[in-house]
């Protein structure tokens, strides 16, 4: 699996662990970060979730983990990409109902509201999570992607 991480200022402390994390998984086979580096890049949000969502909507990454300070505005950024989906999870539910439900490529946190290590245990646990096409939940995504497609995203 290759992930794509970026954050903004208030989310680059714990997106740099989740990176080292995920670099250190032995299911991931690429980590790419986007940035920003480090807390003095003040890049807004916006910039940096379209960025991510845009790599997975280009098939370069398969899945990507965004933080911010709440994790809201990286995830409606995400969301604005045809074909990106992306959701806010701080509970192990919802990061599996992310992935099993609404087929979610992306998942964001906000290093504000939750501790690190609960994010850590989330993204563990979220890699192991795929979408079954096969699901009742698909016809529902479908939905999703055929407004995308008839207003000519
Ligand atoms: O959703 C936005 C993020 O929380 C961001 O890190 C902070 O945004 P703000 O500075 O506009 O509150």
């Amino acid at each position: 699996m290759r992930i794509v991480v970026a954050a903004d200022n208030a989310g680059v402390e714990l997106k740099n662990q989740l990176r080292d994390l995920l670099r250190a998984d032995a299911r991931v086979a690429e980590v790419t970060d986007l940035g920003v580096p480090d807390a003095s890049d003040e890049r807004p949000y916006p910039d940096l979730g379209l960025a991510a969502a845009e790599t997975v909507a280009r098939g370069e990454a398969d899945r990507g983990v965004l933080v911010c300070g709440t994790g809201i505005g990286v995830a409606i950024s995400a969301n604005k990409v045809p074909g990106v989906r992306a959701a806010v999870v701080h509970d192990s539910y919802s990061a599996e109902r992310s992935v099993k439900s609404n087929d979610c490529q992306i998942i964001t946190f906000g290093a504000r509201v939750i501790g690190a290590e609960l994010a850590k245990k989330i993204v563990g646990e979220w890699l192991d999570y795929r979408f079954d096409p096969e699901s009742a939940s698909a016809t529902k995504v479908a939905r999703i992607t055929e407004y995308e497609r008839a207003h000519g995203a």
